[in-house]
């Protein structure tokens, strides 16, 4: 039987097993076979997925994510605050703000403190993504897809493709309680015209710089929170003329709020909470 230690950490509520891999070891080759185990809230600890906290040459750590399906993404913002929280709380770096690698390029973290804790972490998340082929979406080569008719089961929705290093399709919607989540959501995450699949984002405008926000996450259906999701939203509310570029939009999730901006210098800044909850020993 072997056993590794683990953290479970959450942002607004969209929880992962976190292993440090300074300090374990795990084959490549079951990877993620163990993020579905340590997912299942019956047989597993229960998360919406697992990340590893693994040493870099680029920077001081670096985070890989897995779905809850076993998938592997190549971002997550609420993942990267927690990951950012947990790097300086354990002195794998010292200062507070520094690099992390994922597998969509390096972000620059900023943790705050109060009394040697971190409460909230600040992520510059970088520029978005937003030809066609970079969300990817197929069709027309097009360098922006804003607004885009898009049939599904029969319904006519307008979509806006976003990618942060992973991809976003948002819909704005008049009414956030009546957003097709659980029904379109899983439908829009296969459907053909998106290679990789795709996280599906249901936005409802309350100000120039207020959102509502719900989510059907790639790999891992409803969730809490998404970051790099919140992120594509407040993006695409600026493509569409809803809200205001440089402006921080507080993006209401279903477990709390995300403060973003998508400033003139095209990177996009995240802000929000990282949460420990237990920490433990997996045994598989
Ligand atoms: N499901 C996403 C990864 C997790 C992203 C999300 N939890 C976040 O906080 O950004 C994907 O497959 O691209």
């Amino acid at each position: 039987m072997k056993t590794f230690t683990f953290t479970k950490m959450h942002g607004l509520g969209n929880n992962y097993i976190y292993i440090n891999l300074f300090e374990e070891k795990l084959e490549e080759k079951y990877l993620s076979e163990l993020a579905i185990k340590v997912s299942n809230v019956n047989t597993g600890i229960g998360s919406d997925g697992m990340i590893l906290i693994c040493p870099s040459s680029v920077a001081p750590v670096k985070m890989r994510i897995f779905n809850n399906d076993g998938s592997e993404g190549k971002n997550c913002g609420n993942g990267l605050r927690c990951v950012a929280k947990y790097a300086y709380e354990h002195k794998l770096v010292k200062d507070k703000q520094f690099k992390i690698e994922t597998l969509s390029g390096i972000v620059e973290a900023e943790v705050h403190v109060e009394e040697g804790i971190v409460t909230n972490v600040t992520v510059n998340m970088g520029k978005p993504r937003l030809a066609r082929n970079e969300i990817p979406m197929t069709g027309e080569e097009a360098d922006q897809v804003v607004a885009e008719e898009f049939i599904v089961q029969a319904e006519s929705l307008s979509v806006t493709g976003v990618s942060m290093g992973n991809p976003h399709a948002v819909f704005f919607v008049d009414n956030i309680e009546m957003a097709p989540v659980t029904t379109l959501g899983p439908v829009i995450e296969k459907d053909v015209r998106f290679p990789e699949g795709i996280n599906v984002e249901f936005v409802e405008i309350v100000s120039r710089n207020e959102l509502h926000f719900r989510v059907w996450e790639r790999g891992s259906g409803v969730t809490q929170a998404c970051g790099t999701g919140a992120c594509a939203a407040v993006v695409a509310a600026v493509l569409n003329g809803r809200t205001d570029r440089n402006k921080k939009t507080t993006v209401h999730l279903a477990g709390g709020d995300l403060f973003i901006t998508w400033t003139d210098n095209g990177d996009v800044l995240m802000t929000g909470p990282a949460e420990i909850i237990c920490e433990g020993m997996f045994y598989y």
